[in-house]
């Protein structure tokens, strides 16, 4: 099965938990949610409005964590954080993991923080049971990938493409060689992001890994003013193209098959 993980910023709106339940509802099998950060550099515009909109409406990680953990029986999917070395390191990442943790977040990505540098918050995530997720990129040498996806934990994200998150018109010529690449050094679910904006990136993104995390279309709704019931339409359609992929015959097959039918 390919998975399909929708990011969320949290603390968008009052009632911003009820996208999560809308995005479990329509098939997501976990959820991202961002921990809002005054300085997301790795994030484009709509992202960063996200962020701001949260912030501007007095949002902090313990009011997020809060709201989580009140609605958390009423969620099985895991749910990954989302955020920035500054607010990990500030009261200390083992704290911070713990928080996380006793909240029901099971796994963390932390995009500034690099794996050569990733051993204090390492090894708190592991002391907490919180799974670090490390990310790889099309730049990325040999060596240090294989890295990567040693010391990551839960699954390895594959960043499509160099640049800031947001939307694109189309899928990254990038995405499914660096996949590969990942693929061949780890067992472990290899996720693609980055300019997933259509249900025919995920598909094709999905057919190159084994699945899709998808935040800026979504958000930019969200931003929009639709509702959890919009949300749960956009994110049913994104699992239906994910699907897709799965239910595709395979490459060797389908030429096969193709070739049987002309002689
Ligand atoms: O927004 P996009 O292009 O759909 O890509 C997902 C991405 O936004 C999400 O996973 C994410 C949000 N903030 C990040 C910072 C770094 C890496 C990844 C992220």
């Amino acid at each position: 099965m390919k998975r399909l993980y929708p990011y969320l910023t949290g603390g968008i709106t009052e009632d911003w938990t009820d996208y999560l339940l809308a995005y479990q509802q329509a098939g997501a099998d976990a959820i991202e949610i961002g921990l809002p950060f005054s300085d997301p550099m790795l994030d484009g515009t709509t992202i960063q409005q996200a962020s701001d909109r949260a912030l501007r409406r007095g949002t902090t990680i313990d009011a997020i964590l809060a709201d989580l953990a009140a609605v958390r029986d009423r969620i099985s999917v895991p749910l990954f954080a989302m955020t920035y070395a500054n607010l990990v390191f500030r009261d200390g990442p083992e704290v911070f993991c713990r928080r996380l943790a006793e909240a029901g977040v099971s796994g963390l990505i932390v995009p500034d923080v690099p794996v050569d540098e990733a051993d204090g918050l390492s090894s708190a995530a592991e002391a907490a049971g919180v799974d670090l997720v490390l990310l790889a990129a099309p730049v990325t040498p040999p060596e240090r990938l294989a890295e990567i996806a040693a010391r990551s934990r839960g699954f390895v994200y594959a960043v499509s493409v160099l640049g800031t998150t947001g939307e694109r018109d189309e899928l990254a010529g990038t995405a499914a060689p660096l996949a590969a690449r990942i693929k061949a050094v780890t067992d472990l679910p290899v996720l693609i992001g980055f300019g997933i904006s259509r249900p025919e990136h995920a598909t094709a993104a999905a057919r190159a890994g084994d699945g899709v995390v998808v935040a800026s279309t979504l958000m930019r709704r969200v931003l929009d003013g639709a509702t959890p019931g919009e949300l749960l339409d956009d994110v049913a359609a994104l699992r239906a193209a994910v699907d897709q992929a799965d239910q595709e015959v395979p490459a060797d097959h389908a030429h096969a098959e193709v070739s049987g039918d002309r002689g």
